[in-house]
């Protein structure tokens, strides 16, 4: 589906950042739609992870410029940026002894002002989000009594209860089972938002609207699956042949790889 006629969210414009000198995200320009899908893919190390804390304003780029609705981030205060911006990374802090009702409600945070207790609407936000990654049955459970998919989804309740217009996800699909993985792309593809989705499942890929590719720390291809999961870029980037498979029942093509060393 294209969303290139849908409002421009987040713009990424010539972006760096380095870490004691050395370059781990170079000069990547990008611009997000509202509604769509953007899966970023590449190798480990590539740099997506540093990329979704840059466009989120977590790490401040050293060159270029982060535009939230046109708004430099860096002119943002965090709790602007936090009613629309939602992250959802990697390696999630720990909430201890915490509920998981109470973590979800955590969500809500940016939209309440000192003091203020939730109301009923943020209630039910909140009681929406858990139950859009359903976990009902365990709203009162303990964090620390929750295995790593429950946690992992608990961490995408809150960032939807955050409401944001773009939600960022760093390898949500880690420590999910297949039910869970496949529920949860369906549901992040049901979103009326914008939505970054890194990614390493390159048939889960397949599922975005649009794919980018880091390499080395640049955005080397920007496209549908089509026009960029090619056996050349698979060749090249991630260093497998990959060919393309038919399901008869359905005709959805299904990836597999090979590693060029075992051809
Ligand atoms: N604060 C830092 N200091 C030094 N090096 C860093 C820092 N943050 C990231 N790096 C390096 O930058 C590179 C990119 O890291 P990043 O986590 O962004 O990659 P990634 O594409 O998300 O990888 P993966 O697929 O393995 O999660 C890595 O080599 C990493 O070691």
């Amino acid at each position: 589906m294209t969303h290139a006629h849908a409002p421009l969210l987040l713009q990424a414009q010539h972006i760096g950042w380095r870490a004691k000198g050395v370059p781990i995200v170079r000069d990547v320009s990008i611009a997000l739609h509202t509604g769509e899908t953007l899966g970023l893919i590449g190798p480990n190390g590539s740099g997506k992870s540093t990329l979704l804390r840059l466009l989120t304003g977590i790490l401040a780029p050293d060159q270029g410029e982060v535009l939230l609705h046109g708004s430099p981030l860096r002119h943002l205060s965090r709790r602007a940026i936090a009613q629309q911006l939602a992250l959802v990374s990697q390696m999630a802090e720990t909430l201890d002894a915490i509920q998981v009702w109470d973590a979800v409600e955590l969500g809500r945070t940016p939209w309440l002002s000192a003091l203020q207790p939730l109301s009923p609407d943020d209630h039910n936000t909140v009681r929406e989000a858990i139950a859009a990654v359903g976990l009902q049955d365990k709203a009162r459970s303990a964090w620390n009594t929750l295995s790593g998919g429950e946690r992992q989804r608990v961490h995408i309740a809150r960032a939807l209860a955050q409401q944001p217009r773009v939600l960022l996800l760093d390898e949500p699909t880690n420590h999910l089972d297949i039910h869970q993985q496949l529920s949860l792309m369906q549901l992040v593809q049901s979103l009326p938002i914008a939505k970054v989705v890194a990614l390493h499942d390159l048939n889960q890929a397949l599922l975005c609207d649009r794919l980018a590719v880091m390499h080395q720390g640049q955005l080397v291809r920007v496209g549908t699956p089509d026009e960029v999961l090619t056996p050349a870029l698979l060749q090249d980037i991630f260093k497998v042949h990959m060919r393309t498979l038919i399901d008869p029942l359905d005709g959805t093509r299904v990836l597999r790889f090979q590693s060029l060393s075992s051809s």
